[in-house]
């Protein structure tokens, strides 16, 4: 297929609650729809980066150059894209910046299985016609607070239950969540690398909880020392920020510093990469979850094709569009088919449409660049 057009749309999405991590508050979600046009389809792709660089080096500005100055030029210029491992070539000329890779990836992804008539879900292997899902829960103002959040997703049927802890906020808000619902409930905790070595004895406190796992508890690039530290824990270390690539988790899972990864599309830089990662991990025997950015249905879209793969055991974050949004721009929106289950699209695509009317509230810029070249 040849691209004709693509175009760069950039939302400023407000959440319904502020959602607070160990790096900070984010209040409004600022990223990027990239749809790309052929013959008469269009197929759309989600950046995640957040508004700075909190989470890791990029952000909605670094996602916007690499676009506008790098990737779109090359992707007009192709005279040659059936399948979306065509855009490698382009891909492997820009080091990192993988969430702005991942949203033009995730575009074509869609495009291409729409122009094929057959769902992203079908189309990456997926075999799973619903998914189990998660919560991710932030870190709440005090212990009560927080009690009443987990309460509440927990009577909303989600299938895990995930939440931000920090130093401070760590040992006794877990035993408070053990104390108040019981050891059964499926439970995992995000430190988002707040915890360093020196921690050890403090996380080994969360050991008789009955956790899932705990998620990236030290620095966002290390993988040796969660190595060091997985030794003394009895609790599965899930690994988040550090992995970016197959090779990533094959070294991970190699020397010993993971048990779980967590799948972002977007960290990976889309979703041929996150099928890599996926089968890897499936021959390795370590389960596999989706984890989520807080995406809008777009994204989240993309994020439940992924997770209908076979080694996608554990229940991701992805929550139905109504937990942060007062209206996603999808249609239908994302919603739970049964108490924490959602339904796997079976039309073309992703399987959801836009809603315009929803979309142009949001949209704050516009870019438009279009094929010049005659094939
Ligand atoms: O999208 C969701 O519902 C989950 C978002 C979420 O938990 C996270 C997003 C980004 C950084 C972290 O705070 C956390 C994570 O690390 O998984
Ligand atoms: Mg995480």
């Amino acid at each position: 297929m040849i691209i004709e057009e693509i175009k760069l749309d950039r939302l400023h999405m407000p959440l319904k609650h502020p959602f607070e991590t160990s790096f900070g508050k984010l209040m409004t979600k600022d990223f990027i729809v990239v749809s790309a046009t052929s013959e008469g389809s269009t197929g759309y792709g989600e950046s995640t980066a957040f508004p700075l660089p909190f989470y890791n080096e990029e952000s909605t500005e670094t996602v916007l150059y690499i676009l506008k100055e790098l990737i779109i030029p090359q992707v007009l210029n192709l005279d040659k894209l059936d399948h979306p491992q065509d855009l490698d070539p382009i891909f492997q000329s820009i080091k990192g910046h993988r969430m702005a890779k991942a949203a033009l990836e995730g575009a074509i992804w869609d495009l291409y299985c729409k122009k094929k008539g057959v769902s992203l879900s079908k189309a990456l292997g997926g075999t799973n016609t619903e998914i189990d899902v998660g919560v991710s829960i932030g870190i709440e103002p005090t212990i009560g607070e927080l009690l009443d959040r987990v309460g509440g997703c927990i009577d909303q049927g989600y299938k895990k239950i995930k939440v931000k802890i920090k130093p401070g906020f760590d040992v006794k808000p877990m035993e408070a969540i053990r104390e108040r619902f019981g050891m059964d409930v499926p439970l995992m905790a995000d430190a988002n690398s707040a915890y360093t070595l020196q921690d050890i004895d403090l996380l080994k406190q969360l050991d008789p909880l009955n956790l899932m796992m705990i998620e990236q508890p030290l620095a966002y690039d290390d993988i040796i020392d969660h190595v060091t530290l997985q030794k003394e824990l009895s609790t599965p270390i899930c690994l988040d920020e550090s992995i970016h690539s197959v090779e990533d988790a094959r070294k991970a899972v190699e020397i010993g510093a993971t048990k779980i990864i967590n799948i972002k599309v977007g960290r990976v830089g889309g979703l041929t990469e996150a099928k890599k990662i996926h089968d890897y991990c499936q021959e390795q025997g370590i389960p596999v979850w989706c984890g989520g950015m807080l995406e809008s249905g777009i994204g989240r879209a993309h994020n439940i094709a992924i997770t209908s793969l076979s080694n996608f055991t554990i229940p991701g974050d992805t929550s139905p569009s109504d937990r942060y949004w007062d209206r996603d721009i999808t249609d239908p929106e994302v919603e739970f088919y049964k108490p924490g289950v959602i339904k796997v699209p079976e039309g073309p695509g992703i399987g959801y449409g836009i809603n315009e009317e929803a979309f142009i509230e949001y949209v704050v810029h516009t870019d438009t660049f279009s094929r010049t070249k005659t094939v």
